[in-house]
């Protein structure tokens, strides 16, 4: 009994299990979609791009190419994540020129996602809302 009164030491080694990794990264995921409102901002904003890809009645490719899209900004974002904690682990409240031109690289890479998965909505979605406008 005493032993589950002991305070838990925090984890610096491997994992040990499958299920550890998975859970692990899980809480990584979990963290930056309620630490990042961009990031929460891309949840909703693919969300309302497969509704409108459902709508729109895809096909196998169309889906794939909005997936790939989608997916892609959030990775950027992930990542984009990764690098802020880092240099602020580094540099604490401190300014730095190369922890600025980080993280103006990776925001710069969510934009660079982003203006793919606008052009891969303009090339899927604009034929189908231009002629559902047209026959209106
Ligand atoms: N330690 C630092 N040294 C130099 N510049 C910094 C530092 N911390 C932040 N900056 C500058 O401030 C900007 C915002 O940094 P911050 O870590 O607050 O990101 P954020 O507001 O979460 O950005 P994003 O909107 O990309 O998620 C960076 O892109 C960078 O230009």
């Amino acid at each position: 009994m005493a032993s589950q009164n002991r305070p838990q030491k925090p984890q610096v080694g491997k994992n040990h299990s499958f299920w550890q990794s998975w859970l692990h990264a899980w809480n990584g995921l979990k963290t930056v979609v309620i630490e990042e409102r961009n990031m929460r901002t891309h949840l909703v904003l693919g969300a309302v791009a497969l509704l409108v890809g459902w709508w729109c009645d895809l096909s196998v490719n169309q889906w794939l190419w909005l997936c790939l899209a989608i997916f892609l900004v959030m990775l950027c974002e992930i990542n984009n994540t990764i690098a802020e904690n880092i240099c602020d682990l580094i540099t604490g409240p401190h300014y730095h020129p190369l922890a600025k031109k980080v993280k103006d690289i990776a925001a710069g890479a969510v934009v660079f996602s982003a203006a793919f998965a606008v052009l891969v909505g303009v090339i899927l979605f604009g034929p189908i809302i231009w002629h559902w406008l047209m026959v209106r």
